[in-house]
């Protein structure tokens, strides 16, 4: 049975990345509980080329045409067809399916509909709501905080990367429920401490139930053993617990009406409508829109503060070590018609001049590049006719119900896309026009992957570089950076990738000191 499942595998002819792969997944599950994935695949790239066999059912690509093109822009879905595996259902909340976690396109699309145009660029940079919400958080709460660095017993030297989380979740829950009806972790360390505690000492337990959810429950079932601890369900309830209670807030509002523009709970209100709406239609009970509507925005908060607070650790650590492009940044910054300094509040520079500076674009789309906040694979499932997959003559067959994947962290690194790869230069992106039409959409489009591509990808993109911009503009329009120690610095190997170490120690100079 095993030799015919071996010869009759249409995989046996693509390199396999380790002797056993075209055999066993063992090999690539040993692998993922050791988390060394995105190393693995890197050297086993390297080694084979843009396609290589990862397990007896799994397939890795790494290139644009006969990889990312056919399976995310062609609409591989994230489950197979009896949904025996999704890999994403492991970020289901209130035990709802969302619109990250559904692994079924159709169901998908329905959800995304509801959202989309809210989180659309043109929406975002010329949002009241969202500009009076930064607004607030810049001037009463990021600038004041940097500002209270000066008290400390080192004058100036703070952890950074906190406090950037904390701005981070900040906004995504204003955009989402309200000024009035959302966090404020900035002026909350302690409740900041005990959100960061709870989110992230989750993570070292993601393979089993992510990886080998039938096993994980099988082995709870029948042997009484947890390979996932009792604290970690606590964990995940007094984070829902927590995000059902802005929930409630922001109902209220939108039941009594907001007094201020930045108190509209912009993305909740635009959902919980279009749910009730879906529910009417399908003759449904309108409570159960109110948990659908929590799973999905708590799914919005997580994916949306973290990603971003991640690049944004990586954008002050280049910029501390490189003063050169600080200061070009600051000139640029200058050229704003409306500087962001604690005398301008509550006036911010639109986004639209933000969103116009070509160096700090550049400063933010270098970071994206080389430290992808989702650097690990995005795992789809072939369709049930099979494809092909492969570039430069060496494609394969792929038969129906296979995982394949790729990952930005491998496409970002093409040295024949983006020369001197490892080398954060954001002035690449400054010299496109000297670049013939291809090389251009090669680097900008076709190989760029930080948000991923096709119908999954980032529905928060515009959100998170609005976001993105406005946090460094404020600081480097206040500060100079420079590192007091970076140790741990280096991405952590996993999907999400946040640094090793979770403390940035940076110090503060004023400018106008
Ligand atoms: C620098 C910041 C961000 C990065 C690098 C990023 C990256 C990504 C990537 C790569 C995906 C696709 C993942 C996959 O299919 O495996 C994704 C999906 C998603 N992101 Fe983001 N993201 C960022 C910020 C945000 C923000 C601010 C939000 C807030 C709304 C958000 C919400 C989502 C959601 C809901 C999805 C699922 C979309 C779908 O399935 O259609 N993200 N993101």
């Amino acid at each position: 049975q095993f030799v015919y499942q071996y010869w009759t595998n249409p995989l046996r002819k693509i390199p396999a990345a380790h002797p056993l792969a075209h055999i066993t997944s063992l090999w690539i599950n040993y692998v993922r509980w050791r988390s060394v994935e995105n190393a693995t695949l890197k050297r086993a790239h390297k080694d084979l080329g843009p396609i290589v066999c990862l397990g007896p059912n799994e397939v890795s690509v790494n290139c644009v045409k006969g990889g990312i093109r056919e399976i995310y822009a062609g609409g591989f879905e994230k489950a197979n067809l009896n949904e025996t595996f999704n890999w994403y259902a492991f970020f289901t909340n209130f035990g709802e399916s969302n619109m990250f976690s559904t692994g079924r396109n159709k169901a998908h699309s329905t959800r995304k509909r509801m959202l989309s145009n809210i989180y659309s660029k043109s929406v975002i940079t010329a949002s009241p709501a969202l500009l009076a919400q930064v607004s607030a958080i810049v001037y009463d709460r990021l600038l004041p905080r940097l500002a209270c660095a000066f008290s400390n017993e080192n004058p100036g030297v703070l952890d950074i990367n906190p406090l950037l989380n904390a701005t981070t979740m900040d906004i995504v829950s204003a955009y989402i429920f309200g000024l009035k009806s959302s966090s404020n972790l900035i002026d909350d360390p302690k409740q900041l401490s005990w959100f960061l505690d709870l989110y992230n000492s989750r993570r070292s337990f993601n393979f089993w139930p992510q990886e080998l959810p039938a096993l994980t429950s099988f082995v709870k079932k029948w042997f009484g053993y947890r390979l996932v601890p009792q604290w970690v369900d606590k964990a995940n309830k007094d984070i829902e617990d927590w995000t059902d209670s802005m929930c409630e807030r922001a109902a209220k509002v939108m039941s009594e009406g907001a007094a201020h523009v930045a108190d509209t709970p912009v993305v909740y209100e635009q959902l919980s409508g279009a749910l009730a709406k879906e529910a009417k239609k399908a003759g449904k009970d309108k409570k159960d829109c109110k948990i659908l509507a929590a799973s999905e925005v708590l799914d919005q908060i997580a994916a949306g503060f973290d990603t971003s607070g991640i690049t944004l650790t990586y954008v002050i650590h280049e910029l501390s070590r490189n003063t050169q492009v600080q200061t070009r940044l600051r000139q640029e910054l200058r050229t704003l018609s409306s500087p962001i300094l604690p005398s301008s509040s509550p006036s911010l520079p639109d986004g639209k001049a933000v969103d116009a500076l070509p160096y700090l674009h550049a400063v933010i789309w270098e970071t994206l590049r080389l430290h992808p906040a989702i650097p690990g694979p995005q795992p789809r499932v072939s369709p049930p006719q099979g494809c092909r997959l492969g570039s430069d003559g060496n494609t394969y067959y792929i038969p129906g119900g296979v995982r394949v994947s790729a990952s930005a962290g491998l496409l970002h690194l093409h040295e024949d896309v983006y020369p001197q790869a490892h080398k954060w230069r954001p002035e690449r992106w400054l010299e496109l026009e000297q670049l013939d039409e291809e090389k251009r959409r090669d680097m900008e489009n076709r190989w760029f992957w930080a948000f991923g591509s096709g119908g999954r990808m980032c529905v928060g993109s515009h959100l998170a570089v609005y976001q993105m911009k406005y946090i460094v503009a404020t600081l480097y329009s206040n500060y100079t950076t420079a590192i007091v120690d970076d140790t741990g610095i280096e991405q952590s190997d996993a999907y999400t990738a946040p640094p090793k170490n979770s403390e940035l120690l940076i110090k503060l100079q004023r400018l106008d000191s």
